[in-house]
């Protein structure tokens, strides 16, 4: 399949998006690229997952076009919509687990529903993924409700990368987490993307996560995006924008050498 020759691996241009009768998107335009980790940030509200629900095939657009893989989702009929959804793994805000299917259970969905495999080589394929993760092998006959919210994320990141995919999208993938969990899976999601190769979407509030792993930041202000690399984006005069990077938080995160700010 041919793609933009600029390696841009998700376009969007021009998207409206409406629901309830409110505008959320008007007129959005982002290119991410292959191998980037792009991070989309925002107030509460202005419409960060439903960018991520939307690109991912999960909302119909008002207006606009969107392609992934130079595919667009709305031209394919199922199977070729299935053979795009296969090619990307999604870890949603809560980790969004099945409560009443183990670990390995819950990470082999993706295999039951795309793949026909023998149950052996599934829990071989489930027993890497929760090594991938940073979980034991243990981890996959427990419940999720036996899990820490730090493992529940690990074991929904091992389930969106249990088709090898090719683009992780991750919501809010650090909420809920202590500073340091929070950290480690930065760190894990770092590393993954290097080891792997992956393309990261990730929609975050975190300043720290920002600073650590985004290559590029994507602000949604005003029903738009604004973005760039974090020191683009932060010379931006929108008033939302100044706020969030330069206010207390914002200054401990980005370490701005304007004294021991802390
Ligand atoms: N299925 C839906 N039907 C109607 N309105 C919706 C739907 N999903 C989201 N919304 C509304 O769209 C707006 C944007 O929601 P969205 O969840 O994208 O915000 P967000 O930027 O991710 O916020 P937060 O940071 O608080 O998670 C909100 O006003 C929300 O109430």
């Amino acid at each position: 399949m041919m793609e933009p020759a600029n390696d841009t691996i998700i376009s969007v241009r021009g998207l409206v998006t409406q629901l309830g009768g409110r505008l959320i998107h008007d007129h959005v335009d982002l290119d991410v690229r292959r191998g980037e980790v792009i991070a989309i940030v925002g107030g509460s509200g202005s419409g960060k997952s439903v960018l991520l629900r939307t690109i991912i095939g999960l909302l119909t657009p008002h207006d606009g076009h969107i392609e992934v893989f130079g595919e667009n989702a709305a031209g394919l009929d199922s199977g070729g919509l299935r053979r795009l959804q296969r090619r990307w793994g999604v870890l949603f805000q809560d980790g969004a687990l099945y409560s009443s299917q183990t670990v390995a259970e819950n990470i082999q969905v993706p295999l039951r529903e795309y793949a026909k495999l023998p149950q052996q080589l599934m829990d071989e394929i489930a027993g890497v993924k929760l090594h991938m993760v940073g979980l034991s092998e243990d981890a996959g006959s427990k419940y999720p409700s036996e899990l820490s919210g730090g493992m529940r994320k690990r074991a929904g990141l091992a389930r969106a990368l249990v088709l090898d995919p090719e683009i992780v999208f991750l919501d809010e993938p650090t909420a809920g987490l202590d500073p340091i969990a929070a950290n480690a899976f930065d760190m894990l999601i770092r590393n993954l993307q290097q080891s792997l190769g992956l393309t990261v979407f990730m929609v975050t509030h975190d300043l720290d996560t920002l600073r650590s792993i985004a290559d590029r930041v994507a602000v949604l202000v005003n029903k738009t995006l604004k973005v760039g690399t974090i020191e683009e984006v932060m010379r931006d005069n929108d008033p939302w924008i100044q706020e969030y990077f330069s206010g207390p938080r914002g200054r401990a995160a980005m370490k701005v050498s304007d004294g021991n700010q802390s």
